[in-house]
C-alpha cells in the first residue's frame, strides 16, 4: 500500500508541498470556524430550549421584559453570526477546492513537461510504449485530480480538525475525549485493510486499461493491414474480452469502494454512540448542562469525519499515487545518463581530437525492457540472449564518409541508435570528437536521418526548419533542393505522422533538415537508409550532396550506389560474429 503522498511528489513537484503547506493552514483555519460554529449552535438550541421553558428558566437566561414578550427574538444575533460563521466556512471550502485545482493543475504540467523532456532524451526507451507513454500523460496523469481535489484537503483536515476540535472536546469534557481518543484508531486501522485489498484491484485495473488502450490503439493504428488481410471483424472478440476484463475490474473495485465507506460508517456511528450515552445519562442525572452536553455532542461527529472522509477518497490516493508512479517511471527512464557505463573506464575523456569511436559496445534487447514497464532497468541488458552487439568496436575518422553495411537485422540502427544517445548500452564508452557519450553538448555534433523519419504536423517548411529555427526561407529552399527535393512546396501540408507525403518525400525533407543543421555547424551527419525508396537519378544527387557536405558521414545502406561513394565500407555481421571490415 502507497503512503498517502509519494515522496517523489513531495520533493519533485513543487506544487504538491505549497499546496500541502497551504492545505494545512486552511485546515486548522476551518477547524477553528468548525468549534466556533458548535459553540453557537449549542448555545442557540439550549438558549431556544430555556425560552420555551424546556427544561430550565426563561428569565435565568434572558432576563427582560422584552424578551419575555418576544421570547425567540433575542436569539436574532447568535442566528447572524451562525450565518457568517456558514458563510466562512463555505468561502474555506470554496478556497481549498480552487487551491487543489489549480496545484493539480500546476503538478500535471510539471509532470507531463518532464515526461516529454525524459521522452526526448532517450527516445528509443522500451520502459513504456508508445500507447503506454500516451495513457501516462493524458488520462493516467488526470487522475492526480481526485488526488489534490479531494483527498489531500482531506487529509489536511483529518490532521487539523481531530487536533483542534479535539483540545475543544478535552477543555469541556474529559471523559468524552476518553472515548474518542480510544476509537479514532478505529478508523485508520479499517482503512488500511480495505486499502490492502484496494491496492492490488487498482493496479489490476490499471493493466486492464492500459491493456485495452494499447489494445484500441494497435487496432486503430493496423486498421489498414487488418482489413487487406480480411482480419478486421475477427479483432472484434478480442476488443471484446478486453473491455469485459475492464468492466469487471472496473466493477470490482467499486464495490470494495463502496463497502469500505459503509463500513467506516459503521465504525464512526458506534463510536459516536459511544459518546453520547454517558452524555445522555450525565444530562439525565442533572451531572452536566445542556449547552455543554449539546457542544460535545455537536463536535464528536465533526472529528470522525475527517477521518473517515479520507477513506472514502482513498481509491482517489490509490489512482493518484499510481499515476504518479507510471510518471516517475517514465521520467526516470529518460533520464539515465546517456554516458558511459563503467565509471572505473580507464580510457581517457579526450581520447582522440575528433573522430568516432565505438570501443566494445554491448547491446541486448530484453524481453522485459519491451514488456516491463515497472522495470527499473532500462540500461539495455548485456546479459539478454538477444545481444545485438557484442563488444563492437570500430574507429571513424573525422571528415571520413563510412557506409555501414550487413544483413537485416544485425544491428545497424542499433550501433546509431547508441550513438544519437537514444539507448544506453550495457557496457563499453562512445566517444566522437573529444566527447564522451552523455557530454550535454553530445548531440549538438550529429546531424540525424532516421530510419523512419519523424515528421511534425504543419508544413515543408516547419519539418525543414526543425535542423535550424532560425534558418530562411531562401536557405530552406536551398536545403531541399541539394537533398533531391527541389520541387517540393514549402507551404505543402505535412499531416500527422508525415500524412501527405510519400516515403521518399519524407527522405528526402529529412536529409534537408539535416543539411540545415550541418550548415548551423554540426560535424557528422548520421543516416540510417537515406536512399531507400528513391529512384536512380535523386539517389545519385543525395550522393554527391552527402560528398559536398564537407561533413563527416556514418550511413547505414544496402544501396551499392551509396557504398560506392563510400570512402570505407563497414560490415557488419548478425549476433555473435564479430564485425569484419572491408577497407576500400
Ligand atoms: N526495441 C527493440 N526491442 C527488441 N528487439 C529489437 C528492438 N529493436 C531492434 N531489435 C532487434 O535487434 C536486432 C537488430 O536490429 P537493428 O534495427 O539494429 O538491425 P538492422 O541491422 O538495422 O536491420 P535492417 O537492415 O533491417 O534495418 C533485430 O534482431 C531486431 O529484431
Amino acid at each position: 500500500m502507497p503512503g498517502p503522498i509519494d515522496p517523489r511528489l513531495w520533493s519533485r513537484a513543487s506544487a504538491t508541498k505549497t499546496y500541502m503547506v497551504a492545505g494545512v493552514a486552511v485546515g486548522t483555519v476551518t477547524s477553528v470556524v468548525l468549534v466556533a460554529q458548535a459553540w453557537l449552535l449549542a448555545k442557540l438550541i439550549s438558549t431556544a430550549f430555556h425560552l420555551q421553558g424546556l427544561p430550565g428558566d426563561l428569565n435565568a437566561v434572558l432576563p427582560g421584559s422584552e424578551n419575555a414578550a418576544y421570547p425567540l427574538g433575542g436569539l436574532a444575533p447568535s442566528l447572524g453570526a451562525l450565518g457568517g460563521i456558514i458563510a466562512i466556512r463555505a468561502v474555506l471550502m470554496w478556497f481549498n477546492s480552487w487551491l487543489a485545482h489549480r496545484s493539480a493543475a500546476r503538478v500535471k504540467s510539471q509532470l507531463r513537461t518532464d515526461i516529454i523532456a525524459a521522452r526526448l532524451a532517450s527516445p528509443h526507451d522500451a520502459t513504456l510504449t508508445t500507447g503506454q507513454l500516451v495513457q501516462v500523460v493524458t488520462k493516467g496523469l488526470d487522475n492526480l485530480d481526485g488526488y489534490f481535489g479531494r483527498y489531500l484537503p482531506q487529509l489536511a483536515l483529518a490532521i487539523t480538525v481531530p487536533a483542534v476540535v479535539g483540545t475543544a472536546i478535552l477543555v469541556t469534557d474529559w471523559e468524552s475525549t476518553l472515548v474518542v481518543i480510544l476509537t479514532l484508531p478505529l478508523i485508520p486501522l479499517f482503512m488500511i485493510l480495505i486499502g490492502l485489498a484496494t491496492q492490488a484491484k487498482m493496479d489490476r485495473s490499471w493493466r486492464t486499461q492500459s491493456r485495452l488502450g494499447n489494445h484500441f490503439n494497435d487496432l486503430v493504428v493496423g486498421l489498414p493491414t487488418l482489413q487487406a488481410f480480411g482480419r478486421a471483424a475477427a479483432q472484434r472478440k478480442g476488443l471484446k474480452i478486453n473491455e469485459g476484463n475492464h468492466r469487471a475490474q472496473t466493477m470490482s473495485t467499486l464495490r470494495v469502494s463502496f463497502l469500505s465507506g459503509g463500513v467506516l460508517e459503521l465504525v464512526a456511528t458506534y463510536s459516536v454512540a459511544l459518546v453520547a450515552v454517558p452524555i445522555g445519562l450525565q444530562l439525565a442525572f442533572g451531572h452536566m448542562d445542556l449547552m455543554t452536553g449539546l457542544f460535545v455532542l455537536i463536535l464528536v461527529p465533526e472529528v470522525y469525519l475527517p477521518v473517515r472522509q479520507v477513506g472514502v477518497h482513498y481509491h482517489d490516493s490509490v489512482d493518484g499515487i499510481t499515476a504518479a508512479e507510471e510518471a516517475f517511471a517514465a521520467i526516470d527512464a529518460g533520464s539515465h545518463p546517456a554516458s558511459q557505463t563503467d565509471p572505473a573506464d580507464p580510457s581517457p575523456a579526450n581520447p582522440s581530437p575528433a573522430g568516432i569511436i565505438f570501443d566494445a559496445v554491448t547491446v541486448g534487447y530484453s524481453e522485459n525492457t519491451v514488456l516491463d514497464r515497472h522495470s527499473e532497468n532500462t540500461v539495455l541488458d548485456r546479459h539478454s540472449e538477444n545481444t545485438v552487439l557484442d563488444e563492437f568496436c570500430e574507429h571513424i575518422a573525422p571528415g571520413e564518409v563510412v557506409a555501414l553495411v550487413g544483413p537485416s537485422g544485425c544491428g545497424k540502427s542499433t550501433a546509431l541508435h547508441v550513438l544519437m544517445g537514444f539507448l544506453t548500452p550495457a557496457s563499453g564508452t562512445v566517444h566522437a570528437g573529444g566527447m564522451s557519450l552523455g557530454d550535454p553538448r553530445w548531440r549538438r555534433q550529429f546531424a540525424w536521418v532516421g530510419q523512419t523519419p519523424g515528421m511534425i504536423n504543419g508544413t515543408v517548411a516547419d519539418n525543414v526548419r526543425l535542423g535550424d529555427p532560425d534558418a530562411s526561407d531562401d536557405a530552406l529552399q536551398n536545403a531541399l533542393l541539394r537533398a533531391g527535393a527541389g520541387d517540393m512546396a514549402l507551404g505543402h501540408h505535412v499531416g500527422d505522422g508525415g500524412e501527405g507525403l510519400s516515403a521518399g518525400e519524407r527522405r528526402r525533407v529529412a536529409i534537408a533538415r539535416a543539411l540545415l543543421r550541418v550548415d548551423a555547424g554540426s560535424d557528422w551527419m548520421i543516416l540510417d537508409e537515406p536512399t531507400a525508396g528513391l529512384d536512380a537519378d535523386t539517389e545519385a544527387s543525395v550522393i554527391e550532396t552527402l560528398r559536398g557536405s564537407g561533413t563527416g558521414v556514418l550511413v547505414v545502406t544496402h544501396r551499392p550506389a551509396v557504398m560506392e561513394a563510400a570512402d570505407r565500407v563497414i560490415t557488419m555481421e548478425r549476433a555473435e560474429d564479430r564485425m569484419s571490415e572491408v577497407a576500400r
